[in-house]
């Protein structure tokens, strides 16, 4: 069980509120001592918090906060794998599959080794005697999201097998994808968790219909479709054996899934012992978030700081920019760790939270957000704290394009800190200059950022980085008193969604809002 604490009745709330309304110079307080106390080094990690809007005394009062609203133990509980996602009755213990101990773990993991080693040697080969090269990942949400980001994060560690993912419920996608496919050669996996997902078993259905047309046939499917699921009985009427299943287990958050079987796809595309280095760097990091105390605490540090923006400062979104274009799914993956764990108004009592809980995700890598939205972060209304990752050794040997790619990571946190002032501006493009420009070129500065600086963009690293947001994202639903496992704010579309089809299938009208109505009476118009 989780505690049911209101953080705003804790003492450390009412003090960050005071200190809330003090203003704070980051540049002023940098200094080689602050340097000291807010960047870390961890393995080949360099994590660098001292751009942030925060002062000693206001992370003095957010660790107390942490303390007040019992993190430890709640920590404590998820590492138990005990039933902390109440609302759906399940314990939450994705961290065993990081772990390795539980048989049921090791089991499929074996299953899962033995697989790609036969997809990879050519023992395992299609319905006309051809090795496999392709891999389709079918899943949506957590069974595509983490997959994808991850596959695509380790794109020069692809064997010979390149994986695609399908997961929109629009044929356009799967279109795009299977016209460049060869059925002999592509294995299909189903990865849902609940088997149930209307999406994935649309493009599931269509998969089937396109192989069968396309030269398999009834006998052959069991050579190119497997599945990752909990629904066994499901996977079984879609008409894949047990024996082609992957399992894993109600205790694994669909989002945070991709260290299970659900990581399948991943396992295809670089091999089994690249994914078990992937789970190992994500053990490094459940090592030291378990153990680790709040103040050198780097998920912990990284959730406080974004407690104090969202809480207090009123920050309302978090900018996510990795500076590598292997990272280019990371924000989107990040949007449904934390947006689907901690974008809650219902707290653990079952009452209407009164503050602010999850904050917007957002981000491009850089440099293309650069040339798109980085003008509204440097002189906008709105203050938008930036989270800015980049990786020292690049996995090509384009050495100027690296050079640039981190000088602009440099020149970024630099510029939001530093800002230019007016002086500034005058002594570069003189006093006779027209006052508006002058001011339009003045940046205020003082806007916060962090940098994750790290040597390599390998397995490991990536599972450490992965596991990282993970136990933020974790804390800060800790102190926000909310249950961040459950997802039940996605059901309700869901649900409309049904009638809706049966209506737009049978060309009738059911009962809706006068609105949606007259919305979908134009679609019956233009569709004719
Ligand atoms: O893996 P599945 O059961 O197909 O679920 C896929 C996704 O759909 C749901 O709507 C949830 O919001 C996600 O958390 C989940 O990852």
């Amino acid at each position: 069980m989780l505690p049911k604490i209101d953080p705003t009745t804790t003492k450390s709330w009412a003090r960050l509120l005071e200190l809330s309304t003090q203003k704070f110079n980051i540049q002023d307080s940098i200094n080689s001592e602050r340097i000291k106390k807010y960047t870390f080094d961890f393995g080949d990690f360099h994590f660098d918090f001292s751009k942030n809007m925060v002062s000693d005394e206001v992370l003095k009062n957010l660790i107390h906060l942490a303390e007040e609203c019992q993190v430890n133990d709640a920590t404590k509980s998820m590492f138990n794998g005990e039933q902390i996602n109440e609302t759906e009755d399940r314990a939450v213990h994705h961290i065993a599959l990081r772990e390795r101990s539980k048989p049921e773990v090791r089991k499929e993991l074996e299953k899962t080794k033995v697989f790609t080693e036969k997809l990879h040697n050519g023992e395992w080969r299609g319905f006309s005697g051809k090795k496999i090269t392709d891999v389709v990942n079918i899943g949506i949400g957590g069974s595509d999201l983490g997959p994808k980001m991850v596959s695509y994060a380790l794109r020069p560690f692809w064997k010979d097998i390149t994986p695609h993912f399908i997961s929109n419920v629009d044929a356009a996608q799967q279109v795009e994808i299977l016209d460049d496919l060869n059925p002999e050669t592509t294995l299909f996996i189903i990865a849902s968790k609940t088997f149930t997902t209307q999406e994935t078993l649309t493009n599931a259905f269509s998969a089937r219909e396109w192989f069968l047309t396309k030269g398999g046939n009834e006998q052959t499917i069991s050579k190119h479709f497997v599945a990752v699921s909990t629904n066994e009985s499901a996977v079984n009427d879609f008409g894949i054996s047990s024996e082609n299943m992957f399992e894993f287990w109600d205790w694994v958050g669909g989002r945070y899934s991709l260290w299970s079987a659900i990581g399948l796809s991943i396992a295809c595309a670089v091999g089994f012992k690249q994914f078990e280095e992937l789970l190992d760097g994500a053990k490094e990091m459940d090592d030291h978030f378990h153990t680790t105390e709040p103040s050198k605490n780097l998920p912990t540090l990284s959730a406080l700081i974004g407690v104090w923006y969202n809480n207090f400062l009123e920050y309302d979104s978090l900018a996510i920019l990795p500076y590598d274009h292997r990272l280019r799914y990371l924000p989107s993956y990040l949007q449904q760790v934390d947006m689907e764990s901690n974008g809650k108004y219902i707290d653990r009592s079952g009452k209407k939270a009164n503050y602010q809980t999850g904050p917007i995700i957002w981000g491009e890598p850089g440099t293309n957000g650069q040339h798109a939205f980085y003008q509204l972060i440097h002189q906008g209304t709105k203050v938008i704290p930036c989270e800015f990752i980049a990786v020292s050794k690049p996995a090509h040997n384009h050495q100027d394009h690296h050079e640039k790619l981190l000088a602009n990571f440099f020149a970024q946190s630099e510029a939001l800190l530093t800002g230019k002032t007016r002086e500034q501006v005058i002594s570069e493009i003189g006093n006779q200059a027209d006052e508006l420009v002058i001011s339009s070129k003045v940046f205020e500065g003082n806007r916060p950022s962090t940098s994750i600086l790290f040597k390599e963009l390998n397995p490991f690293n990536l599972g450490k980085l992965i596991a990282f947001y993970e136990h933020k994202v974790f804390v800060q639903g800790v102190i926000w008193n909310i249950f961040s496992f459950d997802q039940w704010g996605v059901e309700l579309g869901k649900q409309l969604s049904k009638p809706i089809l049966r209506e737009i299938k049978e060309q009738t009208e059911g009962k809706h809002d006068s609105s949606t109505q007259s919305l979908m009476r134009k679609f019956y118009d233009m569709r004719k």
